[in-house]
C-alpha cells in the first residue's frame, strides 16, 4: 500500500484495546443502518455489504458489483470501491464499540473491477493513538485469495455521539443502536 504519513501509524500507537460487548470472533455484523449506502439492505442501489468477523480483530464481506455502481461501461466506479474500502474499514472500527468516522481515506486501484465480479473484502486496524485509528483494507478479485484490485488505508477520528445527534438525526441512529446513548 502506498500511503501518506497521515494515515501511517506513528511509533506510539498501541494495539486496540478489546472493549467489553466486542464481536466475538465468528460473529456476523448486523448493519449500522438500513438506509446505509455501504451496508444497508433498505438502500436500493447501494453495496449491501453483509461483514463478519472471523477473530474478534479483523472484518470481511463480499461486495458483487451491479449495473448500479459502474463508471465506465461494465467497470466499476472508483469512488464505489472507496466507498466499499470505508465501509468496511468502519466495520472493523465497530469492533471497537466505539462510535469513529472517517477523517482520511487513501486508495490504490490496481485492478479494473468489471461488472458482475465478487470483491472480497478484508479490513484490519494498524494502530490506535489517542482518537486516532489507523486501519487498512484490501478488495480481492474472485476469491478471499484472489488478486488485489483495491487497497486502502485510512485514519479514522473517535467521536462521541453527539456528533451524530447535531450534525445528523440521531434518532434514526438510535433506532438501530439502542445500546450506544448521547450523553453515556
Ligand atoms: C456512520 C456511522 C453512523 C452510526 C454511528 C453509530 C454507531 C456506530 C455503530 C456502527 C458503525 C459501524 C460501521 C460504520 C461503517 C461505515 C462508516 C463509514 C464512515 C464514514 O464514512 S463517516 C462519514 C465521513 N466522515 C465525516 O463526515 C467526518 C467529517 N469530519 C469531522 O466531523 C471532523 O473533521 C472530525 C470529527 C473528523 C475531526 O474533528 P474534531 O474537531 O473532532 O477534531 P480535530 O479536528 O481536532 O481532529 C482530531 C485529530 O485528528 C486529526 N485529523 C482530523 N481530520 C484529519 C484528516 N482528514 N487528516 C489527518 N488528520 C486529521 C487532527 O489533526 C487532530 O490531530 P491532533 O490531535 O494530533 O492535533
Amino acid at each position: 500500500m502506498t500511503r501518506s504519513s497521515l494515515t501511517t501509524p506513528p511509533p506510539n500507537a498501541g494495539p486496540p484495546e478489546a472493549m467489553p460487548g466486542a464481536p466475538a470472533p465468528g460473529t456476523v455484523l448486523s448493519s449500522h443502518y438500513g438506509q446505509c449506502f455501504g451496508c444497508g439492505a433498505e438502500h436500493p442501489t447501494g453495496l449491501h455489504l453483509k461483514a463478519r468477523t472471523p477473530d474478534g480483530t479483523t472484518v470481511e464481506a463480499e461486495f458483487t458489483v451491479g449495473e448500479a455502481h459502474q463508471g465506465a461501461p461494465k467497470l466499476a466506479h472508483g469512488g464505489v470501491l472507496a466507498t466499499a474500502m470505508d465501509e468496511v474499514i468502519g466495520m472493523s472500527v465497530y469492533l471497537f464499540r466505539k462510535p469513529y468516522v472517517t477523517g482520511r481515506l487513501e486508495t490504490d486501484y490496481l485492478l479494473p473491477v468489471p461488472v458482475g465480479t465478487t470483491l472480497h473484502l478484508r479490513a484490519w486496524c494498524n494502530g490506535i493513538a489517542g482518537r486516532k485509528a489507523y486501519l487498512e483494507a484490501e478488495g480481492r478479485i474472485g476469491a478471499p485469495d484472489g488478486p488485489v484490485a483495491v487497497r486502502a488505508a485510512a485514519l479514522f477520528i473517535e467521536v462521541n455521539m453527539e456528533h451524530f445527534a447535531k450534525h445528523g438525526d440521531l434518532a434514526a441512529i438510535e433506532v438501530e443502536h439502542p445500546d450506544y446513548e448521547v450523553n453515556p
